[in-house]
């Protein structure tokens, strides 16, 4: 199928240039012919795939980003693997990771699959297309220390208490962190159980910090644990401890392991 695609093409391509000769005097014959091949780009440099092949990166700074969001980034990206004057890379201990709108996009060949299969599907914190309304996050990890932080900043639309963010909101970050850290370990995994302490209430559009650290593995088991803090880290708001098991792809489309 490609190679038809691929031989369609390359015969539209040809037409383009042919058209252009027709009935036309040689200068302007050889003026047309440099522009159609200044508009028309070679036959290697057009995409076979119709579709974008780059899924878009949610966790990038935007406006509804407040300075106290911009700054907790910018020390986190800070430790990351940067290019320094002469073009070389030094190592950093954290890596931004990034953040589709549908889980799949993280699997091989999946931003094309995500087209077809189920294709209006999203992740239920990257549904909302206004900026700033509800989940604002990024997820850094650390191989290493097994470790990951995230940046999250929560909007007007995650009210539970007045004035303060709703706890199935904040579950629903614990619960994406915690799995995005075991996931990024272990490979496909599903929740089995999550346990959550709320300490303090958390204010609507604050900015917090979601720390998770592998705790152990065992067989199919993988143990997290989670604390969230203000920025400062002085402040505790939740803390957390989730078990996520392997399973196989299989397991989705109702096979056991
Ligand atoms: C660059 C890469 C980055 C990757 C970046 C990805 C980005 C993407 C971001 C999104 C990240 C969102 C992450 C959300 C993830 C969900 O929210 S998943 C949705 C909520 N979870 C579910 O719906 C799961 C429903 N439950 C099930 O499907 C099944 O019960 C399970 C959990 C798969 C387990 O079933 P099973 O495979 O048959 O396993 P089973 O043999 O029963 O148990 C295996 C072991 O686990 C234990 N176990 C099972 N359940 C429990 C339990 N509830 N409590 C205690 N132990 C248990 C068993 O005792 C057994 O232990 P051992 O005998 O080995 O000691």
């Amino acid at each position: 199928m490609l190679g038809q695609i691929a031989r369609r093409l390359g015969q539209l391509h040809g037409q383009q240039i042919c058209n252009g000769l027709n009935g036309v005097r040689f200068k302007e014959t050889h003026r047309h012919l440099q522009s159609s091949f200044k508009t028309v780009r070679p036959i290697s440099t057009i995409p076979l795939w119709p579709f974008s092949s780059r899924p878009r990166d949610f966790s990038q700074p935007n406006s509804s980003w407040s300075p106290e969001m911009r700054k907790a980034y910018d020390h986190y990206i800070a430790l990351c693997d940067t290019d320094n004057e002469n073009g070389e890379k030094t190592k950093g201990p954290w890596r931004k990771l990034p953040s589709y709108n549908r889980s799949i996009k993280y699997a091989t060949g999946g931003i094309h699959l995500s087209k077809f299969i189920q294709a209006e599907n999203r992740l239920f914190t990257r549904s909302v297309k206004e900026q700033g309304a509800t989940f604002e996050y990024v997820v850094f990890v650390n191989k290493e220390e097994k470790s990951c932080v995230c940046v999250f900043q929560s909007g007007r639309l995650l009210e539970g208490a007045p004035g303060h963010v709703h706890g199935g909101a904040i579950a629903t970050m614990i619960d994406t962190v915690t799995g995005t850290l075991a996931g990024y370990l272990s490979g496909p995994i599903m929740t089995a159980n999550l346990n959550i302490d709320y300490r303090n209430p958390m204010p609507l559009g604050s900015v917090v910090l979601i720390h998770s650290a592998l705790d152990r593995i065992e067989r199919r088991k993988t143990f997290i644990t989670c604390k969230v803090t203000s920025t400062d880290e002085s402040k505790l708001y939740t803390e957390a401890t989730a078990l996520f098991v392997s399973i196989s792809v299989g397991h989705l489309f109702g096979s056991r392991n």
